[in-house]
């Protein structure tokens, strides 16, 4: 219903509500970027990092710290941050040092201008101009100011004054996740609404030198952009038609985990959390999850009839869906395999992701998406996303991939 008022010329104005989109939003242009700073083989990883802080005489933990690279998955990995910045900058290596300032001026720049070369490939797919996005969500775990990152991208981008911006902060590896879910409830409920999610994550938050509660997060992260445009229909001329549609999405924690992940600002940055049992947790929580999503959110065995059951006939199905998987470590990943039951290759993607990159955190989601996209004519119709961050929160969408 409109409502309606005066604009103090005493006209009376209507407000029009804008009314629901048609049909279920879709990925419309799907980006990735990655610094050009430092590119990091994972074999040389763990000496580089001892001999640049200064930390070759810890033996012991340079050591442990090879042997998990080398059972990581990961071949390669992006940074930002450099040796030479390093080197001036020591109060990035001395915990008794204050180092957030420094690490904030240097996101500042960095984080959105990462996303922008993300942005940018994602709009030039949609095929429309930045001025027809009406919302902005943006994630990362670097925004620690305001006005923040979501703005420098909206001006890098020359996003029109009244885009409406949304910056998640610290979401960590879900953040990728609960933005494009997001964008999918502005996408379907404002008819017409183009949706930009910028996903922008530096490991130059949180360096620090090695030591025993960190080795784990120094083998693994890695930083990255990710962007995607989302639209419902009707689809306007010239756009890209849907790449992957999105059909229903859920987010879940798991009651009593806050202990095994987290994030914490302190004045040396931000500290990372990574509790041992983290593979565990989610390998014992994804079906759950993927039965939920795949009920349309329901608890129950009442499946949503328009979304396709996963265990109607003859046992297992989850080998007939494609599979977006946050890779948040090789272990996530092997366990929530042995748990699926899923087929050696039905991981690929976020395996490949992990090989090439590591885990972005909140960004990496969408470089298992681009990659997904690239082998669309093999895929089956519906599919599954999934991505956990601390909480321990997963967030979950059912895909469905147009023919
Ligand atoms: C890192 C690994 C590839 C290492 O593989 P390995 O085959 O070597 O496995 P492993 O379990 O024997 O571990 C090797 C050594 O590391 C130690 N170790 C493992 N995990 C640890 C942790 N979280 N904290 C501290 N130590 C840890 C083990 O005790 C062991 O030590 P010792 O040798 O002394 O016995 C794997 O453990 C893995 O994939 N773990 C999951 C990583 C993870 O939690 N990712 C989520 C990131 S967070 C995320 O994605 C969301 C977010 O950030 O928001």
């Amino acid at each position: 219903m409109g409502s309606c008022g005066s604009n103090g010329h005493g006209t009376a104005v209507v407000v029009v509500p804008r009314p629901h989109a048609e049909g279920p939003a879709a990925m419309l242009g799907i980006g990735t970027a990655n610094p050009t700073g430092v590119l990091m083989p994972q074999d040389v990883f763990a000496d580089t990092l001892f001999r640049i802080t200064n930390s070759d005489h810890l033996t012991e933990l340079k050591h442990k710290l090879t042997r998990i690279c080398g059972n990581t998955g990961i071949d390669k990995r992006h940074f930002h941050l450099t040796e030479e910045t390093l080197a001036a900058h020591p109060e990035l290596l001395d915990p008794e040092l204050p180092s957030l300032g420094t690490r904030v001026d240097m996101t500042v720049d960095a984080v959105p201008k990462l996303a922008q070369r993300a942005a940018a490939k994602a709009i030039a797919e949609w095929g429309r101009p930045p001025a027809d996005i009406t919302h902005l969500v943006f994630t990362t775990y670097s925004a620690c100011g305001a006005p923040s990152a979501d703005l420098r991208l909206a001006t890098l981008l020359g996003l029109r004054p009244t885009v409406s911006r949304t910056i998640l902060s610290l979401h960590g590896c879900y953040g990728g996740g609960r933005a494009l879910g997001l964008a999918k409830e502005l996408a379907e409920n404002n008819r017409g609404a183009r949706v930009l999610v910028a996903c922008s994550e530096t490991t130059l938050v949180c360096f620090g030198a090695p030591d025993g509660g960190n080795l784990v997060g120094h083998a693994i992260f890695g930083d990255g952009a990710g962007a995607v445009i989302v639209g419902a229909g009707p689809f306007l001329d010239g756009e890209q038609r849907p790449i992957f549609e999105m059909v229903h999405a859920m987010q879940t924690t798991v009651p009593k985990t806050e202990h095994a992940l987290g994030m914490q600002v302190t004045g040396g940055g931000i500290d990372f959390h990574l509790s041992i049992q983290v593979p565990t947790l989610i390998g014992q929580n994804v079906e759950r999850c993927l039965l939920n999503a795949f009920r349309g959110g329901h608890d129950d065995d009442d499946d949503d009839a328009h979304l396709p059951s996963p265990l109607s006939g003859n046992g297992n199905k989850w080998n007939d869906f494609f599979w977006a998987v946050h890779p948040g470590g090789r272990q996530i990943l092997d366990n929530i395999d042995k748990v699926l039951k899923l087929e050696p290759e039905k991981l690929a993607a976020s395996r490949h992701v992990l090989r090439e990159y590591g885990n972005m955190s909140g960004a990496t989601i969408v470089f298992v998406l681009d990659e997904l996209r690239q082998r669309r004519s093999l895929l089956p119709e519906w599919g599954a996303m999934m991505a956990f961050g601390p909480g321990i929160t997963i967030e979950t969408m059912v895909l469905r991939c147009p023919r």
